[in-house]
């Protein structure tokens, strides 16, 4: 089955050149010397699935020569890697915020122009997607790509196809023709055949054929050239991509990209190819063997009649191979033969058990043979390629292939050769992309300056929704619409393939001497639907997105707090997010008018991130390393994978406005306050509205108690100091000096703060606003960083400039910074420009990338990252953003991280305290390296 994100043929242009429908309306942003030959990824979003619509899209400077996907053609497999750009949504009404948005955009030219350097907001996605067939079905392939339209390049105009069934319209738009897309003409209304990359034996011996059937010419690119491409730039660009795989274990590595090279690859196709790589470019082919993939694949078939490798697999999984192999036991007499460090249990001849047994292949269990054959192989490769290994001093060996199939037993075997042969001082890795290293290398191979280069901060890698069932089976005909995958999510509830049970890992007890005693990795990575053990995502690119300027230390920085690899943790999360879902399921229902169809897609939504959470709680690393930001993640995802976009809409609305009725009596109150006391209320006032949580279970269930204000007024009454975490005095001295009235230090304000606002309604209104206010009152530019896309309640950057406006008819401060900043659009007429606002600091938004309740700084939007460069506060709002997220994250310049912990274990566990318990957590510039250095 495939997976269901769409595509659209590629484009070439210029690098800064935005092809939004909507960007087009705009004046196009300064040529720069950056461009890109071949694909454009420019403004390529982070982003969920948008694929409901299907604009077209003009890319005025697109080549004929210009395609977007590439193609391993191997001697069991073909690979194929193809680029799609996510759509805009391209809504049929446009909503208010949205095209106050669109205003704003249009006037704010002066203070953003310069941040926004790569255009593009709302941004448009890019993505990277992995198919594979079996080389056998040969037509399946030509019928994926044909369906997906991925041989066909328009001349200039690039109709951004939602999903395979739409391609026919795609097509009829770009072309005026309503011609069937299976049609195989060369040239055709405006649209050409393009230039394939093509790499492994199937280059050459399909290339007539691939032009015969879809008119594709095949531009070859050299296998072994291509796997070390591919395989850099995994180990650059791709986050928790690499892991050992040791006794069951599975453990991502951390890269220095410094200590990358040289190492030995070690490629397990049909056959097997060792190539060191001692630079980027640079490489040789050191070493194969004809003993590999084809071999295990061919003789399991023959001796045991399975029809898919899988299958065989499977078997495996339930073998005993001392049944088969001959041990050092059986030879000694049941002794050891310690002299040379080989244990009775070591397997001393596979196969060898046979040969005195005057037995049958029948006689013999499938699984015992399939297993002995499937350490044999694996143990040989990997003895081979220590040897190569050692050859040439290598350190780091790398596997990939399809023949390791994400396979614990396959991994661990090798794994053990290295580290027993090398008597530990080798390491064995492995990909998770694993057997697209050659298809992904010929397709990098288009766009030598551009994509190559792109680093781990641009890339984001996303599960398609049918991960948990597909992962890596071979593809079938793709999910076309959305339809359909709902369609298809229905047929696994009929199947009662709902959520599965946690299989419990059963680990091994390896080994000591001379090799394994026993077939011992058997963990659940191979399921009973045979699908799971392959999980490799969608790739988002984008180019736009860049690590945050502020952080103290980079290269150690950890976004999440908790860590879920530990299995508590982990299943009370998971429980959490399951426990929450019907009532998720039932406002997303809501939120899109509760039509049937809502309701079908809220219970495939339902469905799908069960399914998820299931996974993950089989194999908590199936999609990398998990954090708990991960998981919050995956759930707007999930969401926006079928269609929800925004579920807490009306509720965001509705606790803005009420917000907004109360504000002007709270700004009077705050300004009867001396400045001490007044930043303590205010202070208090954040943490007081942090409150309003609808991802918190125990949050929505108070909301019953009370109105939105008696709620908030409840929640100021509560709050009594000290906090527990109160660094408040440390912050009020930096912020009003010793006391305010000492006068012996002249206070210099901060000269930007960056506002990380959390929630919509009372958080961002009578909490956030009025600190910015103080702030600007300072003469402190306040920046307020806010959501790309909805996460829960979360105010996002788009409906913050109309609360903005809102608040700012009550207040002058906010008035006259948010119109200095652009940001008043309707409130304040052109005139209201004409003031003298260079005496004013300016209040502005900022988008942050993002799309989740936490933020994780290795990956935020460019205009975060420039505007970020001059700030010397930062205020983190909320617990995803300062608790769950970042609270241990150290920056370089004040911070302020404030929450109110409205989850009981939470609280426990990081503050020692209890639900709804506050943390005003002050730490001056480099307070972490200060921390290091006493
Ligand atoms: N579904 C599958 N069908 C067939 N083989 C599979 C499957 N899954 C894993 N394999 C294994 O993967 C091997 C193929 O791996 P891969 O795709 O990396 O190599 P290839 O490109 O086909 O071969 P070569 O590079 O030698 O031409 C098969 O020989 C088999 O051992
Ligand atoms: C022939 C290739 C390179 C095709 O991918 C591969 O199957 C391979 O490396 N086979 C091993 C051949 C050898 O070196 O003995
Ligand atoms: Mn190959």
């Amino acid at each position: 089955m495939a997976d269901s994100s769409s595509v659209g043929p590629a484009a070439q242009e210029e690098w800064s050149s935005v092809v939004s429908a909507e960007a087009a309306t705009r004046a196009p942003p300064p040529p720069t010397t950056i461009t890109r030959p071949l694909l454009d990824l420019s403004g390529a979003a982070i982003g969920g699935s948008k694929e409901d619509h299907n604009p077209t899209i003009v890319l005025p400077n697109q080549s004929a020569e210009v395609s977007h996907f590439a193609i391993d053609l191997g001697g069991s497999l073909i690979k194929l890697v193809y680029f799609s750009r996510a759509q805009q949504e391209a809504k049929t009404t446009t909503t208010e915020a949205e095209s106050n948005k669109k205003k704003l955009e249009q006037k704010r030219s002066g203070f953003l122009a310069g941040l926004r350097r790569h255009g593009g907001f709302p941004i448009l996605g890019g993505r990277l997607h992995f198919v594979k067939f079996e080389s056998s079905k040969l037509n399946d392939c030509l019928a994926f790509i044909k369906s997906k339209r991925l041989h066909r390049c328009s001349n200039g105009i690039e109709g951004v196809e939602a999903l395979g069934a739409t391609a026919t319209a795609a097509a009829g738009k770009s072309s005026n023709s309503s011609s069937s897309p299976t049609t195989t003409m060369p040239e055709k209304n405006g649209e050409k055949n393009g230039v394939i990359k093509a790499t492994g034996g199937g280059a050459f011996k399909y290339a007539e054929l691939f032009k015969e059937k879809l008119g594709v010419t095949f531009d070859k690119e050299d296998e072994m050239q291509c796997l070390v491409s591919g395989a850099n730039f995994l180990l650059r660009a791709i986050r928790d991509e690499a892991f050992t795989h040791l006794e069951g274990h599975k453990q991502f590595v951390q890269l220095d990209q410094n200590e990358l090279f040289p190492y030995l690859l070690v490629n397990i196709g049909s056959g097997v190819s060792m190539i060191k790589v001692d630079e980027e470019g640079q490489y040789e082919r050191v070493s194969g063997t004809n003993v590999g993939g084809g071999t295990f694949w061919g003789l399991g078939k023959l001796l045991t009649k399975c029809k898919s490798f899988d299958e065989i697999l499977e078997l495996s999984q339930g073998g005993d191979n001392s049944a088969v192999d001959m041990l050092v036991g059986d030879i000694y007499g049941g002794l050891d033969y310690s002299k040379i460090g080989l244990s009775a249990s070591t397997i001393a001849s596979s196969f060898g058990k046979v040969i005195a047994e005057n037995k049958d292949l029948s006689d013999y269990r499938k699984e015992d043979i399939v297993l002995s054959l499937l350490r044999m192989i694996s143990y040989n490769i990997g003895q081979v390629a220590y040897l190569n290994a050692l050859r040439y001093g290598l350190k780091r060996i790398f596997f990939s292939g399809f023949f390791i199939r994400g396979h614990a037993y396959t991994m661990d075997t090798m794994s053990f050769a290295i580290r027993f042969w090398s008597k530990g001082d080798a390491q064995a890795m492995f990909l998770r992309h694993e057997g697209f290293l050659g298809a992904l290398g010929a397709f990098l191979s288009y766009d030598k300056y551009g994509l190559a280069n792109l680093t781990s901060h641009q890339c984001v890698e996303r599960f398609p929704m049918g991960a948990p069932y597909v992962g890596g089976e071979v593809h079938g005909p793709p999910i076309r619409d959305l339809n359909e995958k709902i369609t298809w999510m229905e047929k696994f509830m009929q199947k009662g393939i709902e959520i599965t049970a946690p299989i419990p890992v059963s680990l091994p007890g390896t080994t000591g001497l001379g090799g394994f005693e026993r077939p011992l990795a058997r963990s659940g990575s191979l399921r009973s639907d045979s699908s799971a053990a392959l999980n490799v995502g969608v790739l988002h690119l984008d180019p736009s997105l860049e690590p945050f300027p502020l952080l103290a230390d980079p290269k150690n920085y950890e976004p999440n707090t908790v860590d879920l690899s530990d299995q508590s943790e982990r299943e009370y999360w998971l429980r959490i997010l399951f426990g929450n879902l019907p009532d998720l399921v039932e406002k997303a229902v809501a939120s899109e008018g509760g039509t049937d169809d809502a309701r079908r897609r809220g219970d495939a939504f339902a469905r799908a991130f069960k399914a998820h959470l299931a996974r993950l709680r089989e194999e908590p690393a199936a999609y990398g390393k998990l954090g708990l930001a991960n998981l919050l993640e995956m759930r707007e995802e999930c969401l926006r994978e079928f269609h929800f976009h925004d579920v807490y809409m009306a509720i965001k609305e509705r606790e803005n406005e009420a917000a907004l009725t109360v504000l002007p009596d709270l700004l009077a109150e705050l300004d009867s306050l001396e400045p001490a006391a007044r930043m303590l209320a205010l202070i208090e006032g954040v943490l007081a509205a942090n409150i309003f949580d609808w991802g918190s279970r125990a949050c929505v269930e108070l909301y019953h108690s009370g109105t939105i204000i008696e709620i908030y007024r409840m929640s100021r009454n509560k709050m009594k100091r000290p906090l527990r975490v109160d660094n408040f005095e440390a912050f009020q001295k930096k912020f009003i000096g010793s006391g305010g009235n000492e006068g012996s230090e002249k206070l210099v304000p901060h000269k930007r703060a960056l506002l990380f606002v959390d929630n919509s309604g009372a958080d961002v209104v009578l909490g956030m606003l009025p600190l910015a206010r103080e702030l600007l009152r300072r003469g402190t530019e306040v920046v307020l960083v806010a959501n790309s896309l909805p996460a829960i309640n979360d105010v996002t950057a788009v409906e913050l400039p109309a609360i903005v406006a809102a608040a700012a008819k009550h207040c002058d401060t906010l008035r006259r910074a948010a119109t200095a900043g652009g940001l008043l659009v309707d409130v304040v007429g052109d005139d209201g420009l004409t003031e003298d606002v260079a005496a004013v600091p300016v209040l502005t938004v900022v988008e942050n990338g993002c799309g989740s309740p936490c933020i994780d700084f290795r990956q935020v939007s460019s205009e975060l990252a420039v505007i970020a460069q001059d700030a010397d506060l930062m205020v983190l709002e909320g617990m995803g953003r300062a608790l769950h997220t970042n609270y241990n994250a150290h920056f370089q310049c004040d911070v302020l991280k404030l929450a109110m912990v409205k989850n009981q274990r939470l609280a426990e566990q990081l503050l020692n305290g209890s639900i709804y318990d506050c943390v005003c957590r002050y730490e001056p510039a480099n307070y972490g390296s200060s921390a290091l250095a006493n």
